[in-house]
């Protein structure tokens, strides 16, 4: 299929038709792209403008913090999405330049970025750190201006950031009281003891709280967390902390940086053990841990974005129409594609998050999901062996961490003859995702067992799915 009809497809997005955005300005990435503009990487302005930030002294610590979490804050709105668009062009511009593609057809549309339905408060998931604050206090809740390798690390109050809703923020100013109040020190570095650490809150668009406290043991014996556990309830259910009105309260005791469900279990403590969001009329579980898209009205732009270009409505229906869904977390991209297609098999690793997939879709009643647990690079080949034989149509979608793809996932996809389209969801695709892009789109390589035809990227939608922040979601279509 040529480019120009790739663009031409009727996609609907929001109720639009990505057509319609053909009256706007589009940028036609070419190959003739100049090698600077190319070269420039828009991330290193931003870190550079972040640093100077943090080292001058004329502004206040709430402007410090503003300027490392929500470095767009100053400019309009409309001046974000343009500051974005540049980005998000300058990045497909150097995908470009790595591609050792036909110059003669250098063609691919960005199209204009679609901005997030809500620009303020809109974070479902925020976690706040403690640690000294500007005062000195070392029980304070907020987030970090400094670093650790620096020694200067500061922590500052939340409660201004345009990102955060009201309820974050209320949480974590009543958590702040509860550790102050408690006899327990925190744990501001793990060799010096401490025990409280941050503490997450999880939101849906109903107000629906989940708050999840982190604990370091050390060497208290198992009764004497349960002592504290228990002042943390009284303060969240009967105390101060009943403002919250928090549905679920979890602590997880937690004695590495990072611990997964399967280290050291999310213990709960009161109310319920899930939250439900709904997305484009599907409802979803929200475990403590699970991944989920921090901006709900923008996910809802970002899944109907990616459910079309897997399935533009121009193709026929989907008889016969499989749609892989690799890294597929809690099963969302599927589950909003599945009225679309005939089957979606979904490969996650996190195996928490796939229970969450099987469980979201038998709630929407939605039956021709099945969700794989492992690693994709483990799963996929051997999978494809059995899609080669099955009939009909193959589509992928891929939305990894911001690791990208194994390159064993890119060599499954690419060997895979019956898969014609892929759309590829990237965080940064400036970053891994770029390799990942490459190897999709080199020419067939069979030292490196890259024997299929080579992908093309024939269309970009940027999707801003946080407002404030240079952050972007980038929805990149590839076909053959
Ligand atoms: C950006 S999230 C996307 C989740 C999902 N598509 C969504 O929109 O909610 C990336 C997911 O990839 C999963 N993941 C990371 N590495 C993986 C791997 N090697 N194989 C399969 N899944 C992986 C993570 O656990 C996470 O759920």
């Amino acid at each position: 299929m040529s480019l120009a009809a790739a663009f031409n497809r009727s996609v609907s997005v929001r109720g639009q038709t990505l057509n319609a955005f053909r009256k706007t300005r589009v940028l036609f990435i070419s190959s003739n792209t100049s090698e600077a503009e190319r070269d420039k990487p828009p991330k290193k302005r931003w870190r550079r403008s972040h640093k100077s930030s943090i080292l001058s002294d004329d502004k206040s610590w709430e402007e410090r913090l503003a300027d490392v979490v929500t470095p767009l804050w100053r400019l309009s709105y409309e001046q974000q999405l343009e500051v974005k668009q540049k980005q998000q062009e300058t990045i497909m511009s150097q995908l470009l330049g790595h591609l050792s593609c036909d110059r003669s057809k250098p063609l691919f549309p960005v199209l204009p970025i679609l901005p997030s339905p809500v620009r303020e408060g809109y974070r479902n998931k925020s976690t706040f750190s403690i640690n000294r604050g500007v005062d000195g206090n070392p029980k304070t809740v907020g987030f970090y201006v400094g670093t650790g390798k620096q020694r200067n690390i500061v922590c500052v109050s939340g409660d201004h950031l345009l990102n955060m809703p009201e309820k974050h923020k209320l949480v974590a100013r009543c958590y702040q009281e509860f550790i102050r109040s408690s006899p327990l020190e925190p744990c501001l570095l793990f060799h010096t003891g401490g025990h409280w650490r941050e503490v997450t809150v999880r939101t849906n668009a109903l107000g629906h709280t989940m708050a999840i406290v982190y604990f370091h043991p050390q060497t208290l014996t198992p009764e004497e967390v349960a002592l504290h556990k228990a002042d943390l309830v009284e303060f969240f259910t009967q105390g101060p902390g009943s403002v919250c009105q928090l549905d679920s309260l979890y602590i997880q005791e937690c004695t590495m940086t990072r611990c997964t469900h399967e280290d050291s279990p999310y213990q709960l403590l009161y109310g319920q053990p899930h939250i439900y969001e709904e997305v484009l009329g599907f409802k979803f579980r929200i475990s403590a841990d699970a991944f989920f898209q921090v901006n709900q009205s923008a996910a809802q732009v970002l899944y109907g974005t990616v459910r079309d270009l897997c399935v533009p409505n121009t193709e026929p229906g989907g008889v016969g129409r499989t749609l892989l869904d690799v890294c597929c977390g809690t099963g969302a991209i599927g589950i909003t594609a599945s009225p679309k297609v005939d089957r979606i098999i979904g490969i996650e690793l996190i195996k928490q998050a796939v229970e969450d997939a099987a469980h979201n879709a038998a709630l929407n009643k939605v039956l021709n999901c099945e969700f794989l647990s492992g690693k994709a690079e483990v799963v996929l080949p051997g999978l494809m062996s059995c899609l080669s034989s099955a009939s009909g149509s193959l589509t992928a979608v891929v939305n990894p961490a911001r690791a990208g793809l194994h390159y064993r996932v890119i060599r499954a996809l690419r060997n895979q003859p019956t898969i014609r389209r892929l759309v590829y969801v990237s965080c940064k695709p400036d970053g891994e995702a770029m390799r990942n892009f490459r190897e999709l789109c080199c020419d067939p390589d069979p030292k490196k067992k890259l024997t299929g035809e080579a992908f093309a990227p024939t269309l970009a939608v940027p999707v801003d799915m946080f407002p404030h922040t240079p952050h972007c979601e980038l929805v990149l279509l590839f076909e053959r």
